[in-house]
């Protein structure tokens, strides 16, 4: 039995391919989002977030809204597993996701589910494989067992903040992807970028307490992969309207954009180097043009990989 708060695409996605094997509640705040896909009968659909009673709850809501979401309801939520399915930093605080659910909620198990998976992806049933963090290893490993379904392959780790910093960082650097292809300079300059882009995100979550290993998995680097190489991704899509100097709709999702802001705060305090992460904020900023942000990146010292 799982409850999940936010039907947007991700939230609905895991409500569909979970409740195909046992019941969950989920809670709308406004409406579903449109998928091919009818919710399976096991799906008890509602808008009233006091009859989300189950142990297990799925956070599916966008980053920046999550702080408020588990403020807002911290009594209700208290001392459940709390699985957050949100990739990135919060801008007022700093925090990862499963820090945001300790602070409101210091007897919940903070958990995050992340990894390289478009939402459409897994209502379709294609195969998929995604991180399950919790630093409670007991906890963890029931947790992905009741997470894990016939076409959803859960891995688990007690790394909360590799697997947390791998999502939210690779948002950004996807965003740049999309600006590199977006702006016609080529998929050679995109594999650079990604590669750097890797060497940036190593640095910052290292240095924040992360595990090399965590980075190097679904959460980090199998995320880069998938987003930095795909129009289906949101943030792609993005860089390549900012790339490409056309608009973009802004009720999108697009997490890398406060995330960017967020990490260029965190890195600054740290005195952590991360250049293409800065230009992403300030490209979406507008302090520098493309010309601009492209120079600065290409003029750097020249030094060892
Ligand atoms: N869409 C995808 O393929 C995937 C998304 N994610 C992550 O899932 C998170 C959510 O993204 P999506 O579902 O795709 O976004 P979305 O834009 O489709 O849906 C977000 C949902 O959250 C609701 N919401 C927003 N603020 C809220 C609040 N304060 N209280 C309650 N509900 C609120 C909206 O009404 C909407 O239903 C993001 O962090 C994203 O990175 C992760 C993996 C895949
Ligand atoms: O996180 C995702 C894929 O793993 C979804 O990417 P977007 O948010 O860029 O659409």
């Amino acid at each position: 039995m799982i409850g999940i708060l936010g039907a947007g695409a991700f939230g609905t996605a895991l409500a569909v391919t979970l409740g195909r094997e046992q019941p969950v509640t989920l809670w709308a705040r406004r409406g579903v989002a449109k998928l091919e896909l009818e919710l399976p009968p096991l799906v008890r659909l509602t808008s009233d977030i006091e009859t989300v009673t189950e142990p297990t709850v799925l956070l599916a809501v966008p980053m920046q809204a999550l702080g408020g979401l588990l403020r807002e309801h911290a009594a209700q939520l208290e001392g459940r597993a709390l699985v957050a399915c949100c990739k990135g930093v919060d801008l007022a605080t700093g925090h990862g996701p499963t820090a945001l659910i300790a602070e409101a909620c210091p007897r919940a198990t903070a958990a995050i589910l992340t990894g390289p998976s478009f939402a459409a992806d897994i209502a379709r049933g294609l195969p998929t494989a995604l991180t399950l963090a919790t630093a409670d290893e007991a906890a963890g490993e029931a947790l992905q067992r009741q997470l894990s379904t016939a076409t959803l392959r859960l891995y688990r780790t007690t790394d909360t903040v590799g697997a947390e910093l791998g999502g939210a960082l690779k948002n950004v650097i996807a965003i740049a992807a999309g600006v590199v292809i977006g702006a016609g300079l080529g998929q050679s300059a995109r594999a650079a970028l990604m590669t750097r882009g890797y060497a940036e995100m190593q640095r910052l979550a290292l240095a924040l307490g992360a595990r090399a290993d965590t980075l190097a998995g679904l959460s980090g680097l199998g995320d880069l992969v998938l987003t930095c190489t795909s129009e289906q991704s949101r943030n792609f899509r993005y860089g390549q309207a900012l790339g490409a100097g056309a608009g973009f709709d802004p009720a999108v999702t697009v997490e890398g954009r406060a995330t960017a802001a967020a990490v260029v705060a965190l890195a600054a305090r740290r005195e952590i180097d991360m250049p293409i992460t800065a230009m992403v904020d300030a490209l979406i900023d507008g302090r520098v043009t493309l010309p601009q942000a492209i120079q600065t990146l290409l003029s750097r010292p020249l030094k060892q990989e």
